[in-house]
């Protein structure tokens, strides 16, 4: 079993809270306030929820105000390790080797599981947030004057918002967590609940795909990129690695359609490490994968047209 504190009685896989959820605010005497250089964001290039927090980095135009740094995409037995290799490095601040030393300085007596991603304060020397929906929001919104060109609220404008919010849950609960759900489920009944809400939820996602070409409407959002994230992952890991497999995203036209939209979209291919993706997964979860052997396919086509201008033209409401 890969994570047995959060194993239930019943056989599944029950998620850990976010230990950080400090905010960052433009307010005088604010604890945390937004700085140029001051807040360093921790990643791995394979996790879903980290990459959100990349992709929102990159598209806000914020990579000269917060640093970043990945790590090994495969983990040992102490968590997230600093190193030099293809896409990941040592830590240039404080020469860390694990990223619990981050939660360790923070919080001496932390006993949960040390997750990316990260938003460490330079100033303060501590973890600001490490909840991805707490730095999406902050990104695009209070960081919005350090960046170099944005409107702040652009990916979460406040009339659709409660639209979003609906969305976030639903994906998250179905999709987000919901493949995790099927690959560390440890009873089948539980694997097959799961795996049929899984694909009940893609079926419903590809319906209303085929009416817009955004999750919330005629603009892209930030929900949008919560989905993408583990559209991204689907075909090369959880069909096989999570056995979510009745089908593929590249079965489903209308999904693979806005995963090779939002892929072409901006510089977002370069935030995509699929080596990482697929050596994360399959050597890191030894309990479902004993040999850690990772397959050679498959062979995602994400450069090929994806037809989706028909439905709208691309952008945000900013
Ligand atoms: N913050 C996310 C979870 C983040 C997360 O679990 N990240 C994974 C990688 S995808 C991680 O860091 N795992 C570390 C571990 O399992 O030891 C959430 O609340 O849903």
């Amino acid at each position: 079993m890969d994570f047995p504190d959060e194993q239930s009685k019943e056989g599944g896989f029950e998620r850990q809270q976010d230990a950080f959820r400090h905010w960052v605010r433009d307010e005088p005497g604010a604890r945390f306030r937004p700085e140029p250089g001051r807040y360093h964001l921790y990643i791995s290039y394979a996790c879903p929820w980290a990459h959100r927090t990349l992709l929102m980095r990159q598209l806000k135009g914020l990579e000269d105000a917060v640093g970043m740094t990945a790590v090994d995409p495969v983990r040992d037995e102490n968590g997230w390790r600093f190193g030099e290799g293809d896409g990941f490095s040592p830590d240039p601040l404080h020469g860390w080797k694990y990223l619990a030393e981050a939660y360790e300085l923070t919080r001496p007596d932390f006993a949960g599981r040390v997750t990316v991603p990260v938003l460490w304060d330079r100033e303060t020397r501590r973890i600001v947030n490490n909840s991805e929906v707490d730095i999406m929001r902050m990104f695009d919104d209070v960081f919005s004057p350090l960046a170099r060109a944005s409107r702040p609220g652009e990916f979460y404008p406040p009339a659709l918002l409660p639209e979003i919010e609906r969305l976030e849950t639903w994906i998250y609960l179905r999709v987000n967590d919901g493949v995790y759900q099927c690959g560390f489920a440890t009873r089948q009944e539980v694997y097959e609940k799961h795996v049929f809400e899984l694909f009940d939820t893609l079926d419903q996602l590809e319906t209303r795909l085929g009416r817009q070409r955004y999750l919330a409407g005629r603009v892209m959002t930030g929900v949008d990129w919560n989905l993408w994230v583990t559209l991204l992952r689907f075909d090369a890991v959880y069909h096989g690695h999570f056995k979510c497999n009745l089908r593929r995203i590249a079965d489903y036209p209308n999904l693979s359609g806005f995963l090779r939209d939002l892929y072409q979209s901006g510089r977002v291919r370069e935030t995509v490490r699929l080596d990482h993706i697929k050596r994360h997964y399959y050597l890191t979860h030894r309990s479902i994968n004993p040999n850690g052997l990772v397959p050679a396919g498959p062979d995602l086509d994400l450069e090929s047209p994806h037809d989706r201008e028909a439905l709208g033209p691309a952008g945000t409401a900013g």
